[in-house]
């Protein structure tokens, strides 16, 4: 498993953000759902070595959070919620900032394939300031995989976008997921139908539902997944 988190717990003073959660995640598409202020965000910022934990551990890659952090960042590819990028880089010049700080071997080449791949192409030359939502969506995304990691950690990746962008980012992630593990957080459940082979739900920071697809379908066999999700974090 390339993800493994057991008993984590996030205390910000006397609130318990996460709880105790356990779980592990192989390739694939882990749909990471909750209702706001679940404690999906804190996990991910956890996993990709921003915070550190109260309790518990969590290791990428065999690799321990907090006692190897640099080989964790080497395996893990991060687009956080916020998609903080440098507005007044070129697309291109903030992809060749990352090869460089990811020391990555023949930068032009690998720049080439992550602009084709994220269907950057036609907006390669412009600013980050100048491009669309979802364009600015496929420079965070193709920074978060420009250096090849075996993780992914998406979240909210797709929120703002219109249906054709939308449409797009989900197929590449669902490209990505054939030969990656993705942990994707997200509000859509049209989404996790979509692009998801398991489904981790969190409420008030404790997993209450960590499934297949549709083994969480097969235990509730006349509910849509919207309605699932309602009965399981409306307390
Ligand atoms: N830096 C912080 N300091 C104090 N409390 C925080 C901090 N970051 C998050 N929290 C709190 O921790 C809880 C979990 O927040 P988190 O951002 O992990 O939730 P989330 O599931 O990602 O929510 P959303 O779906 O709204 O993005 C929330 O109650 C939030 O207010």
């Amino acid at each position: 498993m390339s993800i493994r988190v057991q008993a984590l717990t996030k205390l910000y003073g006397q609130q318990k953000a996460v709880d105790g959660i356990s779980f592990s995640a192989g390739p694939g598409v882990l749909g990471f759902l909750g209702p706001n202020g679940a404690g999906k965000s804190t996990t991910m910022k956890i996993l990709t070595c921003f915070i550190p934990q109260t309790a518990g551990t969590a290791s990428v890659c065999g690799f321990d959070v907090i006692a190897n952090p640099l080989d964790v960042r080497r395996h893990i590819g991060y687009l956080p919620e916020s998609n903080p990028l440098y507005l007044d880089m070129y697309v291109k010049e903030s992809l060749g900032f990352i090869a460089g700080i990811h020391k990555i071997h023949e930068p032009e080449k690998r720049i080439a394939t992550i602009i084709e791949q994220t269907g950057l192409g036609p907006e390669q030359h412009k600013k980050i300031g100048q491009l669309s939502k979802g364009y600015r969506q496929r420079v965070g995304l193709a920074q978060a995989i420009l250096h090849n990691p075996d993780v992914l950690i998406l979240d909210e990746p797709t929120s703002g976008l219109d249906p054709n962008q939308l449409i797009g980012i989900r197929q590449l992630i669902l490209e990505l997921g054939k030969t990656k593990t993705i942990i994707l957080s997200t509000h859509i459940m049209q989404e996790v139908e979509a692009v998801c082979n398991n489904v981790i739900i969190i409420n008030q920071g404790k997993i209450v539902a960590d499934d297949t697809l549709q083994g969480l379908r097969n235990k509730n066999i006349n509910s849509t997944l919207e309605q699932i999700f309602i009965s399981l974090t409306s307390n």
